[in-house]
């Protein structure tokens, strides 16, 4: 199996880089270079820098010979972006992007993913499918997924595979469910489920023994097609591993009332997970739209996070996650495309529709979508909640990064240009308008293909990010790196 060992060379790169301080901040670094080792990590970041002083001054200073080194310069209108963080998409799902029609969670899951998600135990069309869907994410710039696969182990463990030999930096679940489903798709029975898990784990560490990498995560899908025998189990198995647990919370009306239904014993939907040990700090909460206070209490008490989808929470009319009140709460949040619920792969999608969305709590009528999982009452949504709830380009940019890399656990690793971290980074190039000349009527933009951001060239570096921001597509997102190895180019 190959291994991703980085780019084996040494890398500078010069010229801007964007990324984020905190929150509600992001930080332009003009004129500045960036020296990666061979294993990819950031070994210097010098600003008032160029690709001259630095070969005569910064590698020096690091010991390197300038003949070793790959030089990566910004052309205009590019600028260097810390790697998109997924933190909650279906690999299995791919083929079905923008196909919902107009059902919600309960259907959709019935008439469109498990059929889709059983047909690929046929290894033939897993490959196709699981390769066009890192490649595509690739793409877009996702540097990091956590992905489910299905419940079939060699299709899951291909997956993992494929991460590893296409240079994706994922977390690989392999999907436990045993009850609610239907019957050509289902665990058989708790201990099959536990098994099947741990025989997907011992794979992916046969693979990336150090989980470098590719990371296993435990993924009960969901409270309704799981029996507690099976959560419990995954539960222990959490604290016997340490390893991370993805599931879905809170999405849907009727799933909470399901949920009740299911587990009469347990207070609430969060309190399902809490009793079967699945609430820990390295548990990534999907969806958590219709959450009561006690629950986003328990959350925060537990240190779970919370993967926003507000693509997937629109298109299968979920609800809107109301973000600033979790991050107020104290709750950690990324964003997910939760492809296929989300129709788009796009994470640079994710985060210009959590901007839509949070417009949409903030001009709400009081109702907000949120609902009391114990009475189903739709509760009132403060007006002092929806003036704040309003999220900025710097705060879904940070979601998209370093927010993202605290969910996944791996904040301080990526999700930023600072030594120490990993070069995870993706170049984006807008569109440069030239002047027109006289007489003709049609102007020049630099490049083959720039999308559709266009430059006049007198916007600031935060209006030039807002323009990528809404208006940018995969057309701007010219090379990205996982671990300082090149894994997709378009230039
Ligand atoms: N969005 C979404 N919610 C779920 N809840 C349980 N399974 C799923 C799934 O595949 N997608
Ligand atoms: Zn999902």
């Amino acid at each position: 199996m190959a291994s991703n060992s980085g780019n084996a060379k040494k890398q500078a790169f010069v010229g801007t880089f964007v990324h984020s301080k905190k929150l509600d901040e992001l930080e332009y670094l003009h004129d500045t270079v960036v020296c990666v080792d061979p294993s990819g990590k950031i070994v210097a970041v010098e600003r008032e820098c160029d690709a001259k002083k630095a070969e005569q001054i910064l590698f020096a200073k690091l010991g390197w010979d300038a003949a070793d080194v790959q030089v990566h310069v910004c052309k205009e209108g590019q600028f260097f972006f810390p790697g998109f963080i997924d933190t909650h998409i279906h690999a299995s799902q791919y083929p079905n992007v923008g196909i919902f029609g107009k059902s919600t969670l309960l259907d959709w899951l019935n008439t469109y993913t498990f059929p889709m998600e059983a047909s690929l135990s046929s290894l033939s069309k897993a490959r196709r499918v699981y390769t066009r869907c890192i490649r595509r994410t690739l793409a877009h710039g996702t540097t990091t997924a956590a992905y489910y696969a299905t419940i079939s182990v060699p299709s899951t463990s291909l997956l993992a595979d494929l991460c590893l030999s296409l240079g994706q930096r994922a977390f690989v679940g392999r999907v436990c469910m045993d009850r609610l489903g239907p019957s050509y798709y289902l665990d058989e029975s708790p201990e099959a489920a536990l098994s099947a898990t741990k025989a997907s784990i011992e794979h992916i560490r046969s693979i990336d023994p150090n989980y470098d990498l590719i990371t296993p995560i435990l993924t009960p899908r969901f409270a309704p097609s799981c029996t507690a025998d099976t959560m419990k189990r995954l539960g222990a198995l959490q604290a016997e591993t340490g390893l991370p647990v993805q599931t879905h919370i809170s999405e849907n009306v009727n799933e909470i009332t399901l949920v009740r239904d299911l587990f009469p014993d347990s207070e609430h939907y969060a309190g399902v997970y809490d009793d079967c040990g699945l609430l820990t700090p390295k548990t990534i909460l999907s969806h958590a739209i219709h959450l009561s206070e006690d629950e986003a209490e328990l959350i925060t008490a537990r240190g779970s996070k919370v993967a926003h989808c507000p693509c997937s929470n629109s298109a299968i009319t979920s609800g809107e996650a109301r973000v600033r009140w979790l991050l107020d709460k104290g709750i950690g949040v990324g964003l997910g495309t939760d492809m296929s619920g989300g129709y788009s792969p796009s994470i640079l999608e994710a985060a210009r529709l959590a901007c839509l969305v949070s417009r949409h709590l903030a001009m709400g009528d009081g109702k907000g979508g949120a609902a009391d999982a114990a009475t189903m009452m739709v509760q009132q949504v403060s007006a002092e909640e929806r003036e704040r709830a309003k999220l900025s380009v710097e705060e879904v940019l940070y979601l998209a990064t370093k927010g993202g890399a605290a969910v996944v656990g791996l904040e301080g690793k990526v999700g930023g240009f600072e030594v120490g971290m990993e070069w995870d980074a993706q170049l984006v190039g807008l569109g440069v308008v030239g002047e027109v000349a006289e007489g003709k009527g049609v102007d020049q933009v630099e490049g083959e293909d720039e999308g559709n951001v266009d430059l006049f060239g007198w916007e600031s570096w935060e209006d030039r990010v807002a323009k990528w921001l809404f208006n940018g597509d995969d057309r701007n997102t010219k090379r990205v790196w996982v671990r300082g190895r090149l894994v997709h180019s378009r230039v």
